[in-house]
């Protein structure tokens, strides 16, 4: 599939033991190349690239694991390290790891030298969603993603061989994303997935569904690379999402599982805007069958609120969901503070209920 972007066009290529001949997938000859992973992907899959640039000068970044790294502070260090190691226009960042990765050396390759190429080595489910769509970004300590850029990868090489070494908690986070996907799209691929048990899914339909999320990503964001438009619909839960895992301290809640409660969030306040049901219990059954953490702790509503007013889609201080009219119906609603905190109480009160 090729993505066209105002900037280029790329192709995301997915398949098995691709990582292997990176080079049938490149086009230009670079001077160097700057691996950036983190220490968990490293330890697999970080000689499988080295070893395809044997005639180049290869150096490699091997950051901590985790949300804390899309940081102020790794940004730093690692320009520091492009730069003592002598990158230069003509160099190569290759982001091999899941999205915390893939957004913070997409940043750094957006900011080198006002930009060099990347590519993108997806190795988590959850990255099929960011490794596409040229969203790079770190957080601040008050709000998520707050600081960074659409800057598209020269390529995506997603080799699904890497995705058999996760974890459950890391497929569970990387399908939140597909269930989005499904969600914004069409409801039949919604029913489809609140079928499927995702622990126990085979290689076809992990195929399948990534395919079909990457899709819908795809589509979204070549009508729409900016975001002035129907990309906010790819931030379906995400208001409330990113609001979490600020207030709870990055890493606490993987992304995938603040996505999934965002969901449901705004699953429940579109009953109430459109007057219209939708399968609110379906899902938050599906996802505690699945193991996601649904019971809640004691949350500062008024903090989250504070916190979802740092989300990109607000105006003037006006908090902006995105909302189901229907399943593949999406829109756009601002929400005032006195509702939202009724929501957000009403909303606490039903899972505890549940
Ligand atoms: N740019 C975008 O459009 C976009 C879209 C969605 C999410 N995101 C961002 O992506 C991030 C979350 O990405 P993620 O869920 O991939 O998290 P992650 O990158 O932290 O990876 C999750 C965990 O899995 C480990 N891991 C990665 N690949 C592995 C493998 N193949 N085998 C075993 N372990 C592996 C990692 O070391 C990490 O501990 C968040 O920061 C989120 O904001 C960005
Ligand atoms: O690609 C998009 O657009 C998305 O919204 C995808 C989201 O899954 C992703 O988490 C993204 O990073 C959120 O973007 P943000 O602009 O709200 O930071
Ligand atoms: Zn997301």
């Amino acid at each position: 599939m090729v993505i066209h972007s105002s900037s280029n066009s790329y192709k995301i290529i997915l398949g098995e033991q691709i990582r292997f001949a990176l080079s049938d997938f490149l086009s230009k000859d670079y001077s160097s190349v700057f691996v950036i992973t983190d220490e968990k992907v490293a330890a697999l899959y970080l000689a499988d690239i080295i070893g395809n640039f044997s005639s180049k000068k290869v150096y490699e970044s091997i950051i901590p694991h985790g949300e804390q790294s899309k940081s102020i502070e790794s940004f730093y260090k690692l320009q520091t390290e492009a730069i003592t190691n002598g990158l230069d226009r003509n160099s190569l960042i290759i982001a091999l790891g899941g999205g915390v990765v893939g957004d913070l050396a997409g940043f750094i390759a957006a900011t080198f030298m006002r930009g060099i190429d990347y590519i993108q080595i997806p190795t988590t489910i959850l990255a099929h969603d960011s490794s596409v769509g040229g969203k790079v970004a770190i957080n601040h300590e008050l709000g998520k993603n707050l600081i960074g850029s659409f800057y598209p990868p020269v390529a995506v090489i997603y080799d699904i061989d890497t995705l058999k070494s996760l974890g459950e908690r890391e497929v569970r986070s990387g399908y939140a994303e597909i269930v989005k996907e499904a969600l914004i799209a069409d409801e039949s691929m919604f029913n489809t997935l609140l079928m499927t048990n995702i622990c126990s899914v085979s290689n076809e339909q992990l195929q399948e569904h990534l395919a079909y999320g990457i899709n819908v990503k795809a589509n979204i964001v070549e009508a729409d690379e900016k975001e002035s438009g129907i990309r906010k619909y790819l931030n379906l839960g995400h208001t409330l999402a990113h609001a979490l895992e600020s207030e709870l301290g990055y890493g606490a809640l993987t992304h995938g599982e603040a996505v999934a409660i965002g969901l449901l969030f705004s699953l429940h306040v579109s009953e109430d805007v459109f007057q219209h049901p939708l399968p609110f219990q379906e899902l938050y059954t599906w996802l505690s069958d699945n193991g996601y953490p649904t019971s809640l702790h004691a949350w500062n509503v008024d903090s989250l609120i504070s916190k979802m007013k740092s989300d990109k889609k607000t105006v003037n201080k006006k908090i902006q969901m995105v909302l189901l009219k229907e399943i593949g119906k999406p829109t756009t609603k601002e929400i005032d503070d006195l509702s939202m905190k009724a929501y957000l109480v009403s909303f606490i009160r039903k899972l505890v209920n549940q």
